[in-house]
């Protein structure tokens, strides 16, 4: 069992102190990342974008995903690891379980599915096998081509009356986790404040009860030259990338980060 678990969570909310979640694709970063006190490990598909170089995070493999899960396994000192089901990895129940199965085979403790309610289903029933998982709701980078491009979700108050819905019939469904990424800090406020499952948020606020950053982007890399209006650069005033991590955990921490110039409005 890692340090941080599910419990260890909950705990976190309940006390309102900040969870800090950041990915990590390989044994040396999830490493310093622990050493920093990252307490969630990310394993995410944007290792299409940042490690592979695509455009979306579409092209990534259940091969891609076990394989970078099991490097961050064996650097992880403790942290909780997370993997995300790559896109169409969980397209029926029986791919759901296979691929969530290689996934926790290879070190992760919880599995991430993009998608609304429609998840309840496969959420209940990965949760009844052993299974914990994170909802990851708002933008969800999967489905791209539906949604015409990276953009904030849940600005008109239908899409917003739906989001709050969907987090409400999740946690009921059993989901461990949510994440909500490019929602207007207000809306994940209220949302946070409904379930009693922690919330971790990117482009959401600082109301949630966690943030999570790509580990490229808080180090100040990104292969397009222009950051997403979430991130912060994080190696900015640091002279090496151990201080950088460590200055993200405690910014998040001490809730300096994210500032409201890293939130939308509705
Ligand atoms: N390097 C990286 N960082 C990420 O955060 C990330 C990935 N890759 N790949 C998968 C998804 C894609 N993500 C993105 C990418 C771009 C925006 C973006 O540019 N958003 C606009 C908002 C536009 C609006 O106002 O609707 C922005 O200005 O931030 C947001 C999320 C988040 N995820
Ligand atoms: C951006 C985060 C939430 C993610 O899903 C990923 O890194 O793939
Ligand atoms: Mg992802």
């Amino acid at each position: 069992m890692p340090d941080v678990t599910l419990t260890t969570l909950q705990e976190l909310k309940l006390k309102g102190e900040k969870i800090a979640m950041l990915t990590a694709y390989d044994a040396t970063f999830a490493q310093a990342a622990c050493q920093a006190g990252v307490d969630v490990l990310l394993v995410g598909d944007s290792l299409g974008m940042v490690l592979q170089g695509h455009d979306s995070t579409l092209p990534v493999s259940m091969a891609d995903m076990a394989y970078h899960t099991a490097a961050v396994k064996r650097g992880n000192q403790g942290a909780l690891i997370i993997s995300d089901l790559p896109f169409m990895a969980y397209a029926n129940l029986e791919q759901t379980f296979a691929n969530s199965a290689a996934l926790m085979q290879a070190g992760a403790h919880m599995v991430k599915l993009e998608g609304a309610a429609w998840l309840a289903d496969p959420i209940r029933l990965l949760a009844e096998r052993g299974v914990p998982v994170c909802a990851h709701l708002g933008l969800t980078p999967q489905a791209v081509n539906i949604l015409g491009g990276y953009k904030v979700q849940g600005r008109q108050e239908a899409q917003a009356r739906q989001l709050r819905a969907d987090a409400m019939a999740l946690e009921q469904a059993g989901a461990a986790m949510l994440l909500l990424e490019c929602v207007p800090s207000e809306l994940a406020a209220e949302i946070t404040q409904s379930v009693k499952i922690p919330v971790i948020g990117i482009g959401a606020g600082s109301a949630t009860d966690g943030q999570v950053l790509v580990l490229h982007d808080m180090l100040g890399l990104s292969l397009t030259g222009r950051a997403p209006k979430f991130v912060k650069n994080f190696m900015e005033g640091q002279a090496s990338i151990p201080a950088a991590l460590s200055a993200y955990v405690r910014a998040v921490k001490d809730v300096t980060f994210p500032a409201a110039e890293h939130g939308f409005s509705a």
